[in-house]
């Protein structure tokens, strides 16, 4: 990867489920050290996008690029390895696990077989990796929770673990499928400062989000979905004055002026 060039590029790509078509020719780039929203109204294609960037989907044409290698073709696995690591929409803990064993998990992902995957919990391994991942819990403020059973704790809370275990295997993008989702005001707030926490480390962050507030107060760049297409590509602090933006999220009537205020995508 040579200087100034994007961590993560899509060119082109398009994702078709037999006839329908989701995702259609997007291009877009998200800056190394950014924090990028992918956003758009429901159906507009993001989940799609990050299934396709992680490795879930495969496109049905165009190229993915991490750090200046081209990973279309990559399996998910490969994808952690080369640095890539993602956290869900609906939290995928072991729920019957305790939070650091949870971590061990995360941290064997870059390992790439189930033996490997299982290693953290051996006895061979525990120690080694039981400490590595206790001190990334307490380097992210969660030291006081390694022994907890994760089932038993607060919903925002749980929020945070399943992002430490994407941190675990420590990427250099991380990709949030709405991290606010089902979080009170409080929770968001937190979460927010705990994901600038992440991204003042160095870890360049790609979020769908419907959470407008939290868009706003988190990312600087801005990618808007509608329809499978790309509509809008710039900086946040805009994004909600853009009329194809307004379009998208409340219909033609509403989009002219794109100034006349009272008016806010959510
Ligand atoms: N496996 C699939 N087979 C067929 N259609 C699909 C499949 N996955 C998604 N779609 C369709 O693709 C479109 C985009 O869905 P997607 O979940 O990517 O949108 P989204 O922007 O993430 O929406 P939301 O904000 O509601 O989560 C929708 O019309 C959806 O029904």
């Amino acid at each position: 990867m040579s200087a100034g060039e994007p961590l993560l590029s899509l060119n082109g790509v398009t994702k078709s489920f037999g006839g329908l078509t989701v995702v259609e020719d997007v291009s877009f780039d998200v800056a190394e050290g950014s924090r990028t929203a992918l956003i758009g109204p429901n159906g507009a294609g993001k989940t799609t996008v990050f299934n396709l960037v992680s490795g879930v989907y495969r496109q049905t044409a165009g190229t993915i690029t991490l750090a200046g290698r081209e990973i279309s073709d990559e399996p998910s696995r490969r994808r952690i390895r080369l640095g890539m690591a993602r956290s869900f929409q609906n939290i995928r803990l072991m729920p019957h696990l305790s939070v650091v064993e949870n971590i061990m998990l995360g941290q064997q992902a870059k390992a790439g077989t189930l033996a490997g995957m299982a290693a953290p919990l051996s006895l061979f391994g525990r120690s080694k990796w039981r400490r590595e991942a206790e001190a990334l819990l307490a380097r992210m403020g969660l030291g006081t929770f390694p022994g907890e059973v994760v089932a038993t704790l607060p919903y925002g809370i749980r929020k945070k673990i399943e992002v430490v275990r994407a941190l675990a295997s420590e990427p250099r993008l991380l990709l949030l499928d709405e991290p606010a989702a089902g979080l009170n005001p409080t929770e968001t707030a937190s979460l927010r400062d705990f994901l600038l926490q992440i991204s003042e480390s160095g870890i360049t962050l790609l979020v769908v989000e419907h959470d407008m507030g939290l868009v706003r107060s988190l990312c600087d760049h801005a990618v808007v979905l509608n329809f499978g297409r790309k509509v809008y590509d710039g900086a946040t602090a805009h994004v909600q004055e853009d009329p194809q933006v307004l379009e998208a999220y409340l219909g033609p009537r509403h989009a002219a002026p794109a100034n006349a205020g009272g008016t806010h995508v959510a």
